[in-house]
């Protein structure tokens, strides 16, 4: 019950009155509950700081709106929270004054989960509690946990400027009842009717124990009941309130004064999160402009990281200790959209709107600092030999995501390429891959540039006839295998003054990584060839660009290349999957004469079978880059005659 209100309810749960409206819980919020309450037994205690992280947030938000709207203070301006428990009732209370619901807003916010991918997130859950806790930690327990130690919730709460309240009652099966209620005070009240076994949190040195733990740092004060000495309570005192938190936002407190756990706890808290974050960076700025960010690097990708409608918590604008706004992109770009935590400004003005925050000059050197910071701090952690893990973690979960910075972000460009990490052919098993800088130090004598090959599959990079040539020449290639690799290579021409090369596009040139003998040779096979080339040409018509004598091979026949300005093979299945328009490039086809299969055709009498045998290795080329064939019976029609013909041949 609150800290202003008498204690009107008591013994056993609430019932609905008469006037109260039954309704039906939105069919994904009954199945998260069911989930909820037993995989998340072992974490019980999480549905404290859930409650309280909610109070919190509706402080947050009236203090916002009150700035503009000074009526929603009504007569009591000091923002509290309060946590109350009754033993007979074996009720434990957690209310706050913030902004309260109206009738509407209880139901979107507590009968409805609005977020994007739900339905295919409780999908993916697997129905072992142990994994599906840590997917329902990163989804977001919220309020629901109540049901954890809870078999009835009643929530009572008014928004501020309103003139009746809400009370909503469930017991966590499928339904719940709303009823109009007299609620003197704004602000909210989430009362749990504890499960039987659950009667530990009907202890004051508990529930203390609880807002220390996990509460302690949020910005507003947290109040409990003092506790009476037998001699207060022999002389019939009454108790008053006392705040049990230290109340003052952890951000402002300088760093000498926070410890490891304080830190923890407070991400938990105010981003949202189950776990420990991966690591944060703490940092006053002063001078020109004044402002304090606490960023933090979670331990896990949220399950809509890549859904363009996933809400992400991010992070949270603060002006002079109030919460201003909780949008990520005005404060973080994209790819630092895992990035979540707090920044409190000093300069902005409190009354700054979501208008005159789309282009405001100190918001943009905000940004632009705060992005330098977290750059710095996955650097070094990049650079931790003491705990590889960490970077690892990060590069795991984030890389794909930090990888579209190469895009995005032209001025840190060559700081987002040096945290990128790559599978190669020298090292496939690296975890987390292998650093640009890593690589250029182990570049062969003569070799100018780096290589690399894009394909869907590590498995399809790796066996690609493209890497012939270099696996000869124990040249390394990174094997880019992420859909946005190839978007990425496309901004990434240059590290560190060395060009990036695709090893499937353009005439191949090793530089003086090949010696003038061998490049003496190649002519020689160039000259050799011209009347082969000249005929697979004929035979193979708008089916090529160019044929010409390969470079890249060693062990097959033929393969296929993009032209050095055009779009690789890779990429244009990329495109036309995602339902674009592609003009049809023809790709080049190079040969290799040294290959018997080549020597067999170049010795082919007959026209018919010569184009048969150079259709043939034309989609041969073209299945071993992973492209699909415009008609696939008509190879296999000409591979079976040719099957025949050479076991014809053999009988
Ligand atoms: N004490 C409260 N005062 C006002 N509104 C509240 C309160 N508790 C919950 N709400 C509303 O109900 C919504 C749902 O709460 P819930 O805790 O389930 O999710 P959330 O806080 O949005 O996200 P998360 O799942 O990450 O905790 C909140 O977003 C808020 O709008």
């Amino acid at each position: 019950m609150s800290e202003n209100e008498a204690n009107t309810e008591n013994q056993g749960q609430a019932s609905a009155g008469a006037n109260a409206e039954r309704r039906g819980f939105q069919a994904e919020v009954k199945q998260l509950l069911q989930l909820m309450i037993h995989s998340m037994y072992s974490n019980k205690e999480v549905f404290a700081r859930e409650l309280i992280s909610n109070a919190s947030d509706a402080l947050d938000t009236l203090r916002f709106e009150g700035l503009k709207n000074d009526a929603l203070f009504e007569d009591e301006p000091e923002l509290k929270i309060w946590i109350d428990y009754d033993k007979e009732a074996r009720t434990v209370t957690i209310g706050d004054n913030g902004i309260g619901m109206t009738r509407d807003q209880v139901i979107d916010r507590i009968g409805t989960i609005a977020k994007s991918g739900t339905r295919a997130f409780l999908d993916s859950l697997s129905g072992d509690e142990k994994k599906d806790a840590h997917l329902i930690g990163q989804f977001g327990v919220g309020f629901y946990s109540a049901f954890i130690v809870a078999d009835q919730v009643v929530v009572d709460t008014r928004r501020g400027g309103e003139s009746t309240g809400v009370r909503w009652i469930s017991d966590g099966g499928g339904e719940y009842t709303l009823e109009e209620v007299e609620k003197a005070k704004r602000g909210t009240e989430v009362t749990l009717h504890l499960r039987e076994g659950e009667d530990e949190f009907l202890d004051d040195y508990r529930l203390r124990h609880l807002v220390r733990t996990y509460s302690d740092h949020i910005a507003f004060p947290i109040k409990m009941r003092e506790q009476l000495s037998e001699e207060d309570e022999k002389e019939g005192k009454g108790a008053g309130w006392e705040q049990v938190n230290r109340g003052a936002p952890l951000w402002t407190q300088s760093k000498s004064e926070i410890s490891d756990e304080d830190y923890a706890e407070f991400y938990k808290h105010a981003c949202h999160d189950y776990e420990d974050p991966l690591t944060w960076t703490h940092n006053k700025v002063e001078g020109s402009q004044e402002y304090t960010s606490l960023l933090y690097v979670p331990k896990r990708a949220p399950y809509d990281m890549f859904d363009p409608q996933g809400k992400q918590h991010g992070v949270k604008l603060y002006v002079q200790r109030v919460f201003i706004m909780d949008d990520a992109e005005k404060l973080m770009p994209r790819y630092m959209r895992f990035v979540k935590g707090v920044i409190d400004s000093n300069d902005l003005p409190l009354n700054v709107s979501r208008e005159i925050l789309q282009s405001n000059k100190l918001l943009d050197k905000i940004r632009a600092g705060s992005v330098k910071k977290v750059l710095g701090l996955l650097e070094s952690m990049a650079r931790d030999d003491d705990e590889p893990e960490k970077y690892k973690t990060f590069w795991n979960e984030f890389g794909q995501v930090l990888k579209e910075g190469i895009v995005e972000d032209n001025e840190n460009r060559d700081k987002i390429a040096k945290l990128l990490r790559f599978k190669t052919t020298t090292d496939q098993d690296a975890d987390p891959g292998v650093s640009l800088d890593e690589y250029i130090a182990r570049m062969k004598d003569g070799q100018e540039k780096i290589y690399y090959i894009t394909a869907d599959t590590l498995a399809e990079a790796k066996h690609s006839p493209h890497l012939e040539i270099f696996k000869k020449k124990d040249i390394e290639v990174l094997l880019l295998t992420d859909r946005v690799d190839e978007w990425v290579m496309a901004h990434l021409t240059e590290y560190e003054g060395k060009e990036f090369a695709s090893v499937a596009k353009g005439a191949l040139d090793l530089g003086e990584a090949e010696t003038e003998e061998e490049k003496a040779e190649q002519k020689k096979l160039e000259e050799e060839s011209k009347d082969l080339v000249e005929r697979v040409k004929t035979a193979l018509g708008e089916r090529v660009n160019e044929v010409r004598v390969t470079h890249r091979l060693t062990d097959s026949p033929a393969c296929l290349v993009a032209d050095e300005n055009g779009i690789s093979g890779h990429l244009e299945r990329i495109l036309k999957e995602a339902g674009q328009a592609m003009p049809n490039q023809a790709p080049h086809l190079e040969i290799n004469p040294t290959h018997p299969l080549v020597d067999k055709l170049a010795s082919e009498q007959g026209e018919e079978e010569f184009e048969a045998f150079s259709q043939l290795l034309f989609e041969q080329a073209v299945l071993a880059e992973g492209g699909e064939l415009d008609d696939p019976a008509t190879f296999v029609r000409r591979m079976n005659q040719m099957l025949l013909a050479v076991s014809k041949g053999a009988a």
